[in-house]
């Protein structure tokens, strides 16, 4: 997590700086990129997700669903979601840890920091990302592939998510900009303000050359081939658009929620 510093004065702490929070951003990609390779070692496995085979009668989840929630329950009672970067998809009421907690320091604004769009997230990611990037066709292999949309799944949400701190971060730095969009609740303003174009090139840039890093085929014996011909695990370019197309969007829009909530 960005290094955050209390603050005694105002019972709210500082998170240090934009560049720190981008820090962490562009660690994240590295997460990210990992979990969607190991993915792709199955293949899309779709009656994992969309069918309920449940044989217990009185629950109607899918294998993937009822695998998430369950181990979200168990996260919960070792304290994941004391965690202000966890957010979960499915806990209503977060079962308390049954193991002393880290206290972390409140970064974000109370009223605003229970945006949580792990929703839109799942539905995204099982109805347009994954047939991207994963092969078609049935394996069998439910229950690997339940764990690795799971990393997947928690990967992008904690990204995603971030754009809490983003925003705080924005906001502190400029709040005489914000204020007067957030009192109109005025969504393109905000959406304008928190945009930075340059930064976004940069990083779909940066995953493209991380993908090609990462989930190159890595051989003993350097050939001199063809650099066109060569094979990566998840291909990079679709990695550089599923940053343009949707995380960086998404990002956005929780960065929004949170400020339309900031003077709550
Ligand atoms: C996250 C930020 O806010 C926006 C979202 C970005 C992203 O999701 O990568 C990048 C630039 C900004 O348009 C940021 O400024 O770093």
């Amino acid at each position: 997590m960005a290094r955050v510093e209390s603050d005694s004065s105002s019972g709210c702490s500082n998170v240090l700086s934009l560049d720190s929070i981008r820090e962490s951003l562009i660690r994240q990609e590295d997460t990210i990129i990992f979990s969607l390779i190991e993915r792709a070692k199955f293949s899309l496995n779709s009656p994992a997700f969309e069918e309920s085979r449940c044989l217990d009668s009185g629950n109607s989840s899918s294998l993937t669903e009822f695998f998430v929630r369950e181990i979200e329950t168990i996260q919960a009672k070792v304290g994941r979601y004391e965690n202000p970067e966890e957010n979960p998809f499915f806990l209503k009421n977060i079962p308390h840890s049954v193991f002393p907690t880290h206290k972390y320091p409140p970064a974000l604004h109370p009223k605003a920091l229970s945006v949580n769009i792990n929703k839109r997230i799942w539905d995204v990611y099982f109805k347009e990302l994954l047939p991207l990037f994963v092969k078609p066709g049935d394996d069998g292999n439910y229950p690997s592939t339940a764990a690795s949309d799971l990393a997947c799944l928690q990967a992008l949400s904690r990204r995603i998510h971030y754009g809490k701190f983003v925003a705080e971060v924005k906001f502190r730095d400029d709040p005489q900009d914000y204020e007067p969009a957030i009192r109109a609740q005025d969504r393109e303003a905000l959406m304008k303000l928190l945009t930075f174009e340059k930064v976004e090139e940069m990083v779909k840039k940066r995953v493209q050359k991380k993908a090609e890093t990462f989930g190159q085929e890595v051989k003993c014996i350097t050939d001199s081939g063809d650099e066109s011909k060569k094979k990566y695990k998840v291909d990079p370019l679709l990695v550089s658009r599923i940053y343009g197309e949707w995380l960086i969007p998404l990002t956005k829009l929780v960065e929004v929620e949170y400020l339309l909530r900031r003077l709550d």
